[in-house]
């Protein structure tokens, strides 16, 4: 640039022609506003700036001015809310809340409408009597196996089969057939002695006992061998959840092959206990049919009445027959008669309870492998600790609730060729809150009575009913059903 080292052609000025160099303090350009060296342009104040998001961490936001420096007639800001209010847990999660009433209802109406978990134990349509009034065989001394299956004729071929069996299954029996619009029972093909389920409850053993007396056996066998029909699930009206626990904690274990060597046996003992006509022996005659069982039927009075050392006999008997024919259910009613209680609470052991116990123990058969023995009593509170315990499950059995009672009473009437209207029904169904089944059908008797049956002039109507209405009345009182309750909460199972 000193023009030297350029062509004299380029540089055609000279220094002099240049315009003077500017002041060096000139050279400087001043800082912009804001920027500049003096102290005061830094020093901002306090939320003079909005907050700028991304530029690292940043005071928080000023706090609003306590109330006294607000000028008056300004309201005081709300303060935020420090923490979102904590939602309430979920109705379905909930425990014992008041939803949780409406969610189990619902469950409960779930489980036992028409599609729900029950619906298999739906009670079956009402039947009319059988034209030649006899449907179902009689005992036959030994053949029948009181399970609703009758033994195969002399030189039938061997059918193995059975709902639980290891053929080709049965047709299903079910209930007695009455109705002419349905097939006659003589139709059905004979069927051959119940099928012996394969799970731990089919025993080969059927030695006679040792030390059983011979004639009390041939007693048990020719005279408590129930040989009625079977009695499928859906005979017994109502009782959904009952039917459930029993075949989910009885049936199905006492079926089911063993897990494994050792693994611990399904229960041997049920009791039922619940008011009088509720059912209870209705449903242990099914535990018998679910089980493809020998039937044996004992009564505590029938028991206790011959004096205690007749009472002992038979009722040792009555295991040794039940051991002989596994599987076999020994169904004993009105347990209470063989036992009393005191008021009190102690034991003042009637002359049958020791021997009792011990069958219950195991000494006569009850512990031994294919007998299961139900016990039923409409009074509970006279069954001391003792034989309580023997008891592996004790369950409920309630009086029927409104849809069953109708059910009940339906196929009560269709047997004595009465039809109500819907209306009607209802009305008795109504009329008859706290009946017992067996009470449904002593007010139907009654009804036939009174309107000069059973010549059957005419067919049952409404007003026959409601004329035996006035005759026949509950016998369960509020307070025994209380009792009932307080006792299945103490020792029942529930369900
Ligand atoms: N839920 C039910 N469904 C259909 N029938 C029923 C039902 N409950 C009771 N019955 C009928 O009522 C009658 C009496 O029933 P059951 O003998 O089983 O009662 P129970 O409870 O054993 O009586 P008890 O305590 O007097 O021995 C029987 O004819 C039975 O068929």
């Amino acid at each position: 640039y000193g023009g030297g080292s350029l062509a004299p052609g380029y540089c055609t000025q000279t220094g002099a022609a240049l315009p003077p160099p500017p002041p060096a303090a000139l050279l400087q350009p001043p800082p912009p506003p804001g920027y500049g060296p003096s102290g005061s342009l830094y020093n901002y104040p306090a939320g003079g700036y909005a907050a700028q998001p991304g530029y690292g961490t940043l005071p928080p936001p000023p706090a609003p001015p306590p109330a006294p420096y607000l000028t008056s007639g300004l309201a005081a800001p709300t303060p935020l809310p420090t923490a979102a209010p904590s939602r309430p847990p979920p109705s379905s999660y909930g425990f014992q809340g008041a939803s949780e009433a409406g969610v189990s209802l619902k469950r409960k109406a779930a489980d036992e409408g028409a599609e729900g978990r029950y619906r298999k134990y739906a009670f079956e349509p009402a039947k009319a009597p059988a034209a030649d009034g006899a449907s179902y065989p009689a005992a036959d001394n030994g053949e029948c196996r009181g399970n609703g299956f009758r033994a195969k004729p002399p030189g039938a071929a061997e059918e193995a089969s059975g709902k639980y069996g290891g053929g080709v299954p049965l047709k299903v029996l079910g209930s007695p057939v009455y109705g002419p619009q349905l097939e006659p029972f003589e139709k059905f093909p004979e069927r051959s002695p119940a099928p012996a389920p394969r799970g731990a409850f089919a025993v080969p053993s059927g030695e006679p006992p040792k030390g059983v007396d011979p004639g009390a056996l041939e007693l048990v066998t020719s005279k408590m061998v129930d040989c009625g029909p079977p009695v499928q699930w859906a005979d017994v009206a109502g009782q959904g959840a009952l039917k459930a626990a029993l075949e989910e904690e009885l049936v199905w274990p006492l079926l089911r092959p063993p897990a494994y060597p050792g693994s611990p046996r399904p229960p041997r003992t049920v009791l039922l206990f619940g008011p009088r006509g509720a059912g209870k022996a209705l449903l242990g005659r099914c535990l018998a049919t679910q089980l493809g069982a020998t039937l044996l039927r004992l009564r505590g009075a029938t028991l206790a009445a011959p004096g205690s050392a007749e009472g002992t006999r038979l009722l040792q008997a009555a295991f040794a027959a039940a051991r002989c024919r596994p599987p076999a259910v020994l169904l004993i009613s009105e347990l209470e008669a063989l036992l009393s209680a005191r008021e009190d609470g102690t034991s003042a052991a009637g002359a049958l309870q020791a021997p009792l116990l011990a069958c219950l123990d195991g000494g006569c058969g009850a512990g031994a492998d294919g007998v299961l023995v139900v016990g039923t009593t409409s009074r509970p509170a006279a069954l001391d600790e003792a034989t309580r315990r023997r008891f592996a499950l004790r369950f409920y059995v309630t009086l029927p609730d409104g849809p069953a009672r109708g059910q009940i009473l339906q196929r009560a009437l269709a047997q004595q060729g009465c039809a109500l209207s819907e209306r009607e029904l209802a009305a008795l169904v109504q009329g008859t809150q706290g009946f017992s089944g067996g009470e449904l059908g002593q007010l139907c008797q009654q009804a036939a009575a009174g309107a000069g049956l059973p010549g059957l002039q005419r067919p049952l109507s409404y007003k026959d009913l409601e004329a035996a209405l006035a005759k026949v009345g509950p016998r369960a009182s509020p307070k025994e059903l209380d009792s009932f309750v307080e006792w299945d909460k103490m020792y029942g199972f529930g369900h």
